[in-house]
């Protein structure tokens, strides 16, 4: 029997699977109220209103799965889950539709100014000259983060007559004309949209995207909309743009903190606020409650799960025999990404030596999470990675070859992006560990953990001690540093190992030594 704690409002015709089966016992209450039998748990399953923080994890001992019923999982602590070998799920795509559709029924609502007429005339009152709003038709709509819910929000908006104008470091050409859409700057966006809305994930990069120095870049009397996640607009900094009229509205689904308490925001009369509710409509509930269920009961049947955002939703056999090149396919694929920071259209995966007899399959899929994973929120995984890449335009493909450059076995990874394209080859040593060989042209050795700098020089004497002292005056530990070069005097690279990330500041006084030519933060 496996015990399933469901902390938070979740459709219970959506549960009704799980209620069903004789395996399963379902407790329906809140983690506080559920303080002395929080051992006893084999599962829970959440929306966004419990914190899944390692405290609690802590105190669930018996915990193997973890269900998210909506998109983001910023209120789960994904890190202390992976840990613990906790399996963290959620539903990826049940919630799309109505969150695009509570964004443009907030679009509306906001330059017509529909809830301050409807107070108004709840009070009793008929001042039909003090609500005149804006049409949307022709106007110019910038949609930061154009992935499920930016592009359905695109197909309603062209349905209106807007024009969009999308910004998104990873969308590619032919996907923007696919869906009629133009892709742009970021500085383009905020300097000619009539609106703005945003439908990242919050991460470092998106978080307080839309701050003072942004905000002052958009057209006096934009209108804003965040139906994401709240930071991704700097609160405190909306505020003196709303007192100087600069900006003329604004609507707010997700807030900072949840409940947003007495904030300063709420103060305004142009201002429109909803508690959360992209999600909640009857239909995604239930898709969302659906697919979390049935996850669960693959999951506790030992089949494979499909939305896992951390660990392998693959059989033990299977992952056994290929977990080396597994880990080392997903490293190949996020350094890749991170390196590539631009719009690619096609993988090309080669494989050489004792690697090439395994199911190559799985280690494709992972590396093409890995690559995946830096550019949609984290909800990528070996299996619905191709899912993920055929929606973004990307292709991909499998070959094998003899040349395994004197390794025993050897992974190589070429990027094909507009205008650009990068090769990384990696190998895996048996009790030793990955370590990549070729990057960008040049023979190489380094192991792909960690934070990692890489910067590409021209090969000249003393550029090692122009970079240890840059990074010694800005207090920086180099672990380990490994160099190569293209031809003596030519192409030639770093690839540092820090003891923690560098901040912009260090990047820009690196960049600027003389010979220097790219410097660029790697995580791996
Ligand atoms: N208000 C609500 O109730 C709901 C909110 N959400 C939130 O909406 C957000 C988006 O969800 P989906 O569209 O399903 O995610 P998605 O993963 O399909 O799309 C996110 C897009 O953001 C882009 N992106 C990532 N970093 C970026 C950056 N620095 N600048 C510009 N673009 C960037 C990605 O390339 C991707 O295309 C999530 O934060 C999710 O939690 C989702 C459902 C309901
Ligand atoms: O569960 C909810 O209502 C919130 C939905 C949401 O924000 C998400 O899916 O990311």
């Amino acid at each position: 029997m496996f015990r399933v704690l469901v902390s938070d409002a979740i459709s219970e015709e959506g549960l009704a699977p799980l209620c069903a089966s004789a395996q399963i016992d379902i407790v329906q209450k809140k983690t506080t109220e559920a303080e002395e039998e929080l051992h006893t748990f084999d599962a829970l399953l959440v929306r966004s209103a419990t914190k899944v923080t390692e405290e609690l994890l802590e105190k669930m001992p018996n915990l193997k799965i973890i269900g998210r019923a909506g998109v983001g999982v910023d209120n789960i602590d994904v890190d202390a889950a992976t840990k613990r070998g906790i399996v963290v799920i959620n539903a990826p795509n049940g919630n799309t539709i109505s969150a695009a559709e509570h964004t443009f029924a907030m679009m509306a609502a906001l330059v017509r100014r529909i809830p301050q007429a409807h107070i108004s005339v709840k009070s009793r009152e008929w001042n039909r000259s003090a609500f005149v709003g804006n049409e949307l038709f022709g106007k110019k709509l910038g949609i930061i983060g154009f992935g499920r819910i930016g592009s359905e929000v695109a197909k309603r908006a062209r349905a209106f007559g807007m024009s969009v104008h999308v910004y998104d470091p990873f969308l590619t050409k032919e996907r923007a004309e696919k869906l009629g859409v133009s892709i742009h700057s970021l500085d383009e966006v905020l300097a000619v949209a009539d609106i703005i809305t945003v439908h990242t994930p919050l991460t470092k990069e998106t978080r307080g995207l839309l701050g003072t120095e942004n905000l002052a870049k958009t057209k006096k009397g934009v209108y804003l909309i965040n139906c994401a996640r709240g930071g991704i607009i700097d609160e405190q900094a909306l505020i003196p743009f709303l007192e100087s009229g600069h900006v003329a509205g604004v609507a707010l689904d997700v807030f900072e903190q949840e409940p947003p308490g007495d904030h300063p925001l709420l103060a305004f009369d142009n201002v429109i606020v909803t508690p959360h509710l992209g999600a909640s409509t009857v239909e995604a509930q239930l898709n969302v409650a659906t697919q979390v269920a049935e996850e669960l009961l693959h999951f506790f049947e030992g089949r494979p799960v499909t939305s896992s955002i951390n660990l392998p939703a693959l059989s033990k056999d299977v992952y056994e025999k290929i977990q080396a090149f597994y880990h080392l396919g997903r490293k190949l694929g996020l350094i890749a990404s991170q390196f590539m920071n631009i719009p690619v259209q096609e993988l090309s995966v080669t494989y050489a030596g004792t690697v090439a007899d395994l199911e190559t399959t799985y280690i494709t899929r992972s590396l093409l999470a890995g690559f995946l994973r830096p550019r949609v929120a984290s909800t990528v995984n070996e299996v619905n990675a191709a899912m993920v890449a055929k929606e973004r335009g990307i292709t991909y493909g499998e070959k094998f070859s003899d040349e395994t450059h004197g390794y025993a076995n050897c992974i190589s990874l070429t990027v094909h992006g507009e205008n650009k394209t990068f090769t990384i080859k990696g190998t895996h040593v048996p009790n030793y560990g990955d370590r990549i060989v070729h990057f960008d042209g040049v023979a190489i050795d380094f192991a792909p953990e960690g934070h990692l700098l890489y910067i590409q020089h021209q090969d000249r004497p003393g550029m090692i001690g122009k970079v240890g002292n840059v990074l010694g005056a800005h207090d920086v530990n180099i672990a380990t540093m490994q160099v190569g070069r293209q031809e003596a005097g030519g192409k030639a690279m770093m690839i540092l190992s820090l003891d923690k990330p560098v901040d912009d500041e260090v990047l820009q006084a690196l960049a600027q030594i003389d010979d220097i030519e790219t410097v660029k933060r790697l995580e791996a």
